[in-house]
């Protein structure tokens, strides 16, 4: 019998209570025995045990599912694929100054943790969230619309490098004013220590009238956090390959389209763009001109990847966004002439004294919506 995970990569959380209990009866037992840190597994296969690893999903993270299958640590295989970020420590920004201490972490992705709400609970909430809006084909219809990158908005409070971007900040009338300006999706940040961002901010927004699809912007380590995202109401979520292994991008995606969500897969550099160009199924990929490691923005990275990449890109018709650093008409059409369909703009927009009505100052055009 094929495997209930099969597809999967063995993750019990890429299918959803519903699923599980349409397919198989619980006497059913598809597969044998795995080792999970020393621990054997033995009843992971039937519908029971996949219902009670989702109960207790602190022993089913993708962390484990990739030690399972290749019986390597995470690091180790993070490290084959270039992945210097590690997901542990406190980062240490530009403006905390240098220093040798090796306890000291280096990066901003490094300090999130998993909320403690049962998977089975927020897997059940997903279920019952607002219908999920078509993330994709709102960028491409704006880019037919109005012949510029479609515009995605984003909603930050505030920035690790630059601190607070706007005191006057009400989430739901930046979104209403960003949509009422042609914007065809907005993004939301959601991570609150870096960034002042909330998933209550998310949800507010969702439930404003707000019809834009709606990017989750958390830095996302774990599966639990794709259905915690759809339960608030995201339409899509992020995907940064500077920290996410081949393995769980490719789950994770596979998640995402079980949701009926859109990922935004991110990378910064020709490796991880090859990286993600290797896996199956991936429609929307950012490039960020903002390096998540010394926090500079170069706007000619997206050109320099498109140039190297771009025929690859086309071919498999994956739409691209154009990320970080764009303020002026210019920088918009320079982004434009090296292939990207979509702009995630954030700081230009929300320090302005309006935000909707910067929109047209950063096209030199009012977009149609
Ligand atoms: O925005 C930051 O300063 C930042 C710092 C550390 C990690 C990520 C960060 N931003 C993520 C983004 O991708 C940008 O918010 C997004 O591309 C919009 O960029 P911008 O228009 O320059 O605000």
């Amino acid at each position: 019998m094929e495997s209930l995970l099969a597809g999967a990569h063995l993750h019990p959380a890429a299918f959803s209570p519903a699923s599980l209990s349409r397919c198989h009866p619980p006497s059913v037992v598809v597969r044998g025995v795995h080792h999970v840190g020393g621990r054997a597994v033995r009843c992971a296969y039937t519908k029971d045990a996949i219902l009670y690893a989702l109960e207790h999903d602190e022993m089913f993270n993708s962390e484990e599912v990739v030690q399972w299958e290749s019986g390597k640590t995470i690091n180790t295989i993070a490290a084959a694929q270039g992945i210097q970020i590690s997901r542990r420590c406190r980062p240490r920004y530009p403006s905390e100054g240098s220093g040798d201490d090796k306890a000291v972490p280096r990066h901003i992705l490094e300090q999130i943790r998993k909320a403690k709400k049962p998977l089975m609970n927020v897997m059940e909430s997903s279920e019952n969230a607002p219908p999920v809006r078509d993330f994709i084909g709102a960028l491409t219809a704006a880019y037919g619309r109005n012949g510029v990158p479609a515009l995605i908005a984003e909603i930050k409070k505030a920035s690790p490098g630059r601190g607070v971007l706007r005191e006057n900040f009400n989430p739901v009338e930046i979104a209403q004013a960003y949509e009422a300006n042609g914007a065809a999706c907005i993004s939301i940040f959601t991570d609150e220590k870096h960034f002042q961002g909330s998933f209550e901010s998310l949800e507010m927004i969702r439930n404003s009238g707000v019809k834009c699809p709606l990017l989750c912007k958390e830095f996302i380590i774990d599966s639990w956090q794709i259905y915690y995202a759809r339960s608030k109401g995201a339409d899509a979520i992020l995907l940064i390959a500077a920290v996410l292994p081949d393995l769980d991008l490719k789950y994770m995606l596979r998640v995402c389209k079980n949701l009926g969500m859109a990922a935004l897969i991110e990378v910064q550099d020709e490796r991880e763009l090859d990286r993600v160009l290797k896996i199956d199924g991936v429609e929307l990929i950012g490039i960020n001109n903002l390096s998540l490691e010394t926090f500079v923005v170069d706007t000619s990275n997206t050109r320099m990847l498109m140039e190297k990449r771009g025929d690859t890109i086309r071919d498999r018709g994956i739409l691209v966004v154009g990320e970080s650093g764009l303020i002026t008409p210019d920088d918009v059409a320079y982004a434009h002439s090296a292939g990207v369909s979509a702009i995630l703009v954030g700081e230009s927009l929300i320090k302005a004294e309006d935000p909707g009505r910067a929109i047209a100052g950063l096209f030199g055009k009012e977009l149609l919506h």
